[in-house]
């Protein structure tokens, strides 16, 4: 006999990027964990469920796919507008009928990102309660959220004519917020990505119109702001903790992968794991630095890197490996691991704190600038690689970090895991 099907059922409808979907997806493990008695559906495009077939999906859980109406993932970066446009534009209609012929009970709730405001509009015509679901810190929600104190205290030109100087003008006013100086708020701000910034406060704003917000953030990392926002908005708040999927960490059997063997055989700590994220990257010029930085520091490195693996590798530079992709949190939790090279995005950040490792930071644009500011001065557990005025780093400067970062008795590499720590709010299932 089929098994009835729970009558709570969850709908998680995500922005299509990796750093978007895996929080996403690791929430549905976790509420899953907790209550037997929901059902799962998440919606990704076709494009996405490939992308995702190595994943194991716990039971009551299901994929739904929508054509690939959204530019394709490969080469997202270089047209990010375009694509962001497209997620907000095209995927409402494919979603609408979707749920219109989903076999199973009318949602209980609709988990959906942020970002992607037309899932507001779409809960509310259909009577289901929304739950945003901010991948980003909640310290850049509140940021966003506060944009008219940036415009009242003229630290927002919309004319993107700030001088290196004048951003460093001490932002110190935003709720929950430690001072941060201009150059160190999301970048939609002040330069890199302007063209999304309406979106952003829109999708921010829109907050007004869900049931609840949920934060990927660890209380403890942001107990300020996140109090704040609870005692002001009128919406219930969740931070949910590192929404990294840390027990399959413990629980998994070490060293299948070729990397894996590789890391089993390298020296505890040893071994610097450099990532500039799942869809971005440096320009040609600082690339080179980069590399001739790292070679010339002589500590062993393990490198994800799509298409440069060889330009990485020549010249005898054989002190490392590199791979296109790897299982990242499995990476840095692993003993040989005593470094990492980030380029700040929200999830490789907690998860950089969840193993306990230094950090070199190297942020390119949007909330990355401010998770280095937080990491680097706030919980003082790294070092900030990348210049304000986006200048080369020189393969000099970068050698000297690298061999700082990864000396076992500097203060940068006496990092505690935050993870064990994290608590995550119990009530927060009670909304399904
Ligand atoms: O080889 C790799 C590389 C990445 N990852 C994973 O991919 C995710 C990447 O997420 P994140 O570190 O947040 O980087 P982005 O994909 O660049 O994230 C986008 O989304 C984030 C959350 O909204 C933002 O903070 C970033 O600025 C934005 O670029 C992480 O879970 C990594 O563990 C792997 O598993 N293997």
């Amino acid at each position: 006999m089929d098994e009835p099907i729970p009558n709570c059922h969850v709908v998680a409808m995500s922005y299509p990027g990796r750093g978007h979907i895996n929080p996403m997806l690791n929430l549905c493990q976790l509420l899953l964990n907790c209550r037997p008695d929901v059902v799962v559906s998440f919606i990704v495009t076709q494009e996405w469920l490939g992308f995702l077939s190595g994943w194991t999906p716990p039971s009551n859980f299901s994929f739904h796919t929508i054509p690939n109406v959204i530019p394709s993932e490969i080469g997202r970066a270089k047209d990010f507008h375009g694509f962001y446009e497209a997620a907000l534009t095209k995927m409402e209609a494919p979603v609408e009928e979707l749920l219109d012929r989903l076999e199973l009970p009318k949602p209980s709730v609709i988990i959906y990102d942020t970002y992607l405001c037309w899932v507001v509009g779409m809960g509310n015509r259909r009577n289901i309660p929304v739950a945003s679901f901010y991948t980003m810190s909640a310290t850049v929600f509140s940021i966003f959220h506060h944009f008219d104190l940036l415009l009242l205290n003229h630290h927002f030109d919309s004319h993107m004519n700030f001088s290196e100087e004048e951003k460093k003008q001490l932002v110190s006013y935003i709720p929950g917020v430690p001072p941060m100086r201009i150059a160190d708020l999301p970048t939609p701000i002040y330069g890199k990505g302007r063209e999304v910034l309406p979106r952003a406060l829109e999708a921010v704003a829109l907050i007004a119109k869900a049931q609840y917000l949920l934060f990927t953030s660890v209380y403890e990392l942001e107990a300020q702001v996140v109090d704040y926002l609870k005692q002001k908005l009128p919406l219930k708040i969740y931070s949910l903790g590192l929404a990294i999927p840390h027990p399959n960490i413990e629980n998994s059997s070490p060293g299948k992968m070729e990397y894996m063997k590789w890391l089993d055989a390298q020296p505890l700590g040893s071994v610097l794991y450099i990532s500039q994220g799942s869809f971005l990257s440096v320009s040609d010029a600082q690339l080179d630095e980069i590399i001739a930085g790292v070679r010339a520091s002589c500590v062993r490195f393990l490198w994800v890197s799509r298409g440069e693996a060889d330009r990485i590798q020549e010249n005898g530079n054989n002190n490392g490996i590199v791979v296109p992709w790897c299982d990242q949190l499995k990476v840095l939790c692993h003993r040989s691991v005593g470094g990492f090279w980030s380029h700040c995005g929200w999830n490789s950040t907690k998860e950089g704190a969840y193993a306990g490792l230094p950090m070199l930071t190297f942020p390119i644009f949007w909330d990355q600038v401010s998770n280095s500011r937080l990491i680097v001065d706030e919980w003082k557990i790294g070092l900030r690689v990348k210049k304000d005025d986006e200048s080369l780093v020189t393969a000099e400067e970068i050698a000297r970090l690298v061999t700082r970062l990864m000396d076992a008795e500097s203060d940068e590499a006496k990092v505690k895991k935050f993870g064990k720590s994290v608590r995550m709010e119990g009530r927060l299932w009670s909304i399904f």
